[in-house]
């Protein structure tokens, strides 16, 4: 039977150090061949992706022009932006590789809402980074400005951080569901999804959904076979960034919670990973998730390549 298999393009799948439009849809054209020997092998795609420096960078704009004339629009509004933006580049980034290719698919963007929950104690706790990095200084001058919330992200400077309710239902996921039965590659959930709550009419909220979170809960949606997780590592590793660090290939869930008790990975990017690799195979029998880099993503299959994650039976 044709697998289905969800693919999540972390950070370094569009961005590289230049922020311009035409950098990002440069690297979205390198990105995109890698997806191409998935295609060739049939499988179903769906494919999400991040926008957190995006949205941040987008919500600077906005507010820079900010005025009554011309006011800066909300957070849900620019998660919704950054979705069209990134997908408009991804899907004709993809459109035009599949075209090189003699390849006859076609491509779907899907302007994705994700219900959460007004009571999330994240809309509390802000934790999500989105943006650009800080020094400590300058993120103080922020913070003494009441410009947001910013933390040191994982080592890698500081961010700004807003709300990441935890992602509830897809608003729409029956429809990417029907394209996959006609061999669309869909372009969904974006940006982590528009975040929206339901009153019950559909009502946007202000925040940015981990798109770790999103993408696993599509995986269930759509009934996939295989949640595949970007990112800048070929492997999870345990101990990452000292002297005894040590990847890690086939891991079962029980030996991942442990790891993931003991602290072994960073809140904000490792973390959200293996908790949606977790919940994505203990969803159903058979299910199976990898966390692994795009330039081993054709190997998927092979074992040893990438960070596997198996159920305990
Ligand atoms: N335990 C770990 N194992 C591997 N990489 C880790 C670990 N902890 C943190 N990292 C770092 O986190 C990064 C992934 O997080 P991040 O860049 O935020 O995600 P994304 O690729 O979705 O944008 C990896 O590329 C790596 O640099
Ligand atoms: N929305 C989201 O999780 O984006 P990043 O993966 O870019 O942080």
């Amino acid at each position: 039977m044709t697998q289905t298999v969800v693919i999540a393009l972390g950070g370094n799948a569009i961005l590289t150090d230049d922020p311009t439009a035409e950098a990002q849809q440069l690297a979205l054209k390198k990105t995109v061949k890698h997806l191409i020997p998935l295609v060739k092998k049939g499988y179903r795609l769906v494919i999400s992706h991040g926008n957190g420096p995006q949205v941040g960078n987008l919500i600077l704009q906005q507010n820079e022009a900010d005025s009554p004339s011309n006011p800066a629009l909300p957070l849900d509004s620019c998660v919704a932006m950054t979705q069209g933006s990134i997908g408009y580049w991804l899907e004709q980034a993809l459109r035009n590789e599949l075209q090189n290719q003699g390849l006859e698919n076609q491509v779907a963007t899907i302007m994705t809402q994700v219900v959460v929950d007004q009571k999330d104690p994240a809309f509390h706790h802000p934790s999500k980074p989105i943006g650009p990095f800080y020094t400590e200084s300058e993120a103080c001058i922020l913070k003494d400005k009441k410009v947001g919330s910013y933390i040191e992200d994982a080592g890698r400077g500081w961010r700004k951080v807003v709300p990441s309710p935890r992602p509830i239902e897809i608003i729409g996921h029956q429809i990417i569901t029907y394209l996959l039965e006609k061999q669309v590659i869909t372009i969904s959930a974006g940006g982590g999804g528009i975040p929206v709550v339901r009153e019950p009419l559909l009502r946007g909220i202000e925040a940015v959904i981990d798109k770790d979170f999103a993408s696993e809960k599509l995986a269930e949606l759509v009934g996939a076979d295989a949640l595949i997780i970007l990112t800048g590592v070929d492997y999870v590793a345990l101990d990452y960034g000292t002297d005894k660090q040590r990847d890690l290939t086939k891991v079962s869930i029980s030996e991942l919670e442990t790891y993931k008790e003991a602290g072994q990975f960073a809140p904000g990017s490792m973390l959200p990973k293996v908790e949606a690799v977790i919940t994505f195979v203990k969803s159903g029998a058979n299910k199976k998730a990898m966390i692994t880099s795009l330039e081993k993503l054709a190997q998927f299959e092979l074992a040893g390549v990438g960070t596997t994650v198996i159920s305990d039976g």
